[in-house]
């Protein structure tokens, strides 16, 4: 007999008949304001895979409660008051800054988790300053232009419960780490955190303290996937809408490439995916995706059409 898979595979249609008595709580309007640049989600699609998806991880957030609750019986001390910490990793481009904010916003309908707050691993990018200093303005995205072990010791904070944790705040327009800002995270129900390389293992022989794994302090985690061909259009795409508005700006890091014609754009466009961001979710961010607790694969088209759950 074939060993039980761990996971369970399951087609749209059958992934959203699960949600059937679970409430929509979102309108057009807020899927509007939701959805990133070049991201078509809309409330039909909220309805067929991002329902389902809330109502599992509100089913699981109350479970791990109760875990919780079982060990503070048993070692006879109070139950500790620690997020619930979702990751969502996938490629750059890939819609996973839209899907952790849609998710955020349906978590927070839930009673038990009204406070859900969302952090971007870009915060803790390396300033260019020290990407340039160590040679790695290249490298952006790459497990290594992330300050880890910086990460590492916000997540420990989150999850021991400290009633108020910082991080720095990265900006696309600057294309870098914005002085002195910082966002501050307070005893959440849930945190969200969003990066490329959330799933990446600790580093086997490092010699600092990080052989612990950002992944470590998830309780859940959603890798954001799609075929790599349709990836890199999604991102000259949208590199070609960001050169008619965010490009324009005057602080922008790209102000440059404002003023290039369409062809040229997709040139730079497919140079910079093929030189950086192909590599690293080849090498980095694809690897870890069977580490996922549940991958949602999207379509051409930006759909999610399978989504595979990791139930052993
Ligand atoms: N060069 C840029 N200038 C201004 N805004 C940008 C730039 N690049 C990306 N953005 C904006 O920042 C948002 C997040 O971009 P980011 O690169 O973190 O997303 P991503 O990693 O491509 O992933 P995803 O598209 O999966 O959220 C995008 O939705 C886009 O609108
Ligand atoms: C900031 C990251 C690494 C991830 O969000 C990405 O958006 C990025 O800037 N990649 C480097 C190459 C590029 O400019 O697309």
């Amino acid at each position: 007999m074939a060993p039980a898979s761990p996971y369970v595979d399951l087609d749209r249609a059958a992934w959203s008949r699960l949600s059937a008595s679970t409430p929509l709580p979102l309108t057009d309007a807020d899927v509007e304001r939701l959805r990133g640049l070049g991201d078509p989600i809309d409330l039909a699609e909220v309805d067929a895979v991002y329902r389902p998806l809330s109502r599992l991880l509100n089913l699981y957030v109350s479970a791990t409660a109760g875990l919780h609750r079982a060990t503070s019986t048993f070692l006879h001390e109070e139950p500790p008051r620690t997020p619930y910490v979702i990751g969502v990793a996938g490629s750059v481009a890939v819609g996973k800054s839209t899907t952790a904010r849609v998710l955020r916003e349906m978590l927070a309908r839930w009673p038990d988790t009204p406070r859900v707050e969302l952090i971007t691993t870009d915060g803790f990018l390396y300033p260019n300053a020290e990407l340039q200093r160590r040679g790695m303005m290249d490298r952006k995205g790459f497990p290594e232009s992330y300050d880890r072990r910086a990460l590492i010791r916000f997540l420990s904070r989150v999850k021991a419960g400290q009633s108020e944790v910082r991080a720095p705040v990265y900006s696309h327009v600057t294309y870098d780490i914005v002085p002195g800002e910082e966002v501050v995270v307070r005893r959440p129900d849930v945190l969200i955190v969003e990066g490329l390389n959330v799933l990446q293992p600790a580093r086997p022989s490092s010699v600092d303290e990080s052989t612990v794994a950002v992944s470590d302090f998830f309780d859940f985690s959603i890798y954001v996937d799609a075929r790599t061909r349709n990836v890199r259009q999604w991102y000259v795409e949208r590199f070609l809408q960001l050169r008619r508005t965010a490009f324009n700006r005057p602080e922008s890091y790209f102000r440059r490439y404002a003023d290039l014609s369409d062809a040229e754009a997709t040139a730079r466009a497919l140079s910079i995916w093929e030189s950086i961001n192909a590599p690293n979710l080849e090498q980095n961010v694809l690897p870890t995706r069977g580490r996922a607790t549940l991958v949602l694969t999207k379509g051409s088209d930006h759909s999610v059409q399978r989504v595979r759950l990791r139930k052993l």
